[in-house]
């Protein structure tokens, strides 16, 4: 029998690309849900050539018509949506002081009120339905630990967590599974940018703070993150799984600190 289709936020780019190719293996058809038609394009061209189903949807998930077009579009083309993974981030290190109330909005609006706007629109979906599903929101292991240069990230990953429980809480009853994974530091190409560690140098500083003394690869955090939204783990639920090499346990790096080159030995 034909699966239902998984749809990942920010799935044309980084980790959003690795999980949907690892879905894509494992039978699953994608759909790809993010702003920029060329990631998207790009993203789709190397899927399909590896045999996988994908869908493009172009979407901003900050926008509930355009979340709702998505879904639309997605049932119209595969029949039933099984599975959504909220992927999508925005992030980038600024002083707390400093951050305007439009770069307060931009985070917090991809990270929670995006999870939140899919996550709606597909839990009302399946319950009317009366079908199952299963929700993965990446988020970070500063959700519960804080972090310095990134509190827009920091509070909207941390509103993600709560509601990766509270939804698990009350779609349980529903046959809906909701968890969260919170991945280690990956090299992907707008996060490096972004938060100040596209320097090789700067990573391998990194990764000395890293229990394991490596920085993840998005192959390998996929896979857990699929094997947490499939049906593998069916009695997992409100939990949110750690990938970091042990990192959180180390205390996270102060993002300000090596934006400033402050980042010692
Ligand atoms: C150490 C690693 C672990 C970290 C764990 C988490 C990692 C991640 O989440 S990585 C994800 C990285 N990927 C991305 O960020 C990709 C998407 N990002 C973006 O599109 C932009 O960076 C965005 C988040 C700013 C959103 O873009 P957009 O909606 O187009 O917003 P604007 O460009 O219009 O900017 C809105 C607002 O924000 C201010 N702003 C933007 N960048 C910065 C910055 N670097 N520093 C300070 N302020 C910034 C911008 O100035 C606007 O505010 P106003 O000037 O007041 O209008
Ligand atoms: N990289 C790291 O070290 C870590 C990352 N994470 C988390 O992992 C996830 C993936 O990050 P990563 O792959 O590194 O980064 P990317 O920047 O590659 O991924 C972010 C994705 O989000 C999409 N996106 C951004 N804004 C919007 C929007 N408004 N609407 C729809 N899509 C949007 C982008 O696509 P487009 O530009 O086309 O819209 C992009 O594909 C994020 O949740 C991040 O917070 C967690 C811990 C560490």
């Amino acid at each position: 029998m034909e699966k239902g289709a998984a749809i990942v936020t920010g799935g044309g780019t980084g980790l959003g690309l690795a999980i949907s190719r690892e879905l894509g293996r494992r039978g699953y058809p994608v759909v790809i849900a993010s702003r920029k038609q060329e990631h998207l394009d790009a993203a789709a061209r190397t899927l399909t050539g590896e045999g996988i189903q994908v869908l493009t949807a172009v979407c901003d998930v900050r926008d509930r018509e355009q979340v709702k077009a998505a879904v639309d579009a997605a049932e119209n083309r595969f029949g039933r949506v099984a599975l959504l993974v909220n992927n999508a981030a925005g992030n980038f290190v600024v002083k707390a002081e400093e951050l305007s109330p439009k770069g307060w909005e931009a985070v917090r609006g991809i990270v929670l009120d995006g999870t939140w706007h899919f996550s709606q629109e597909v839990g009302k979906r399946w319950i009317a339905q009366g079908q199952p599903g299963s929700i993965l929101n990446i988020i970070a292991t500063y959700a519960w630990t804080g972090a310095a240069g990134v509190v827009h990230s920091v509070s909207a990953k941390a509103g993600v967590l709560a509601m990766t429980r509270s939804l698990a809480m009350e779609w349980g009853k529903f046959g809906i599974r909701v968890n969260a994974l919170a991945p280690g530091i990956m090299v992907t190409e707008d996060a490096a940018k972004n938060l100040g560690y596209a320097d090789p140098a700067v990573q391998a500083l990194l990764a000395k703070k890293v229990p394991l003394r490596r920085l993840a690869s998005t192959e390998e955090v996929a896979f857990l993150a699929c094997d947490l939204v499939t049906d593998r783990h069916p009695y997992v639920t409100g939990d949110c799984w750690t990938v970091d090499g042990g990192l959180w346990l180390e205390g996270f790096p102060n993002l300000r600190r090596f934006v400033d080159g402050e980042l010692g030995e």
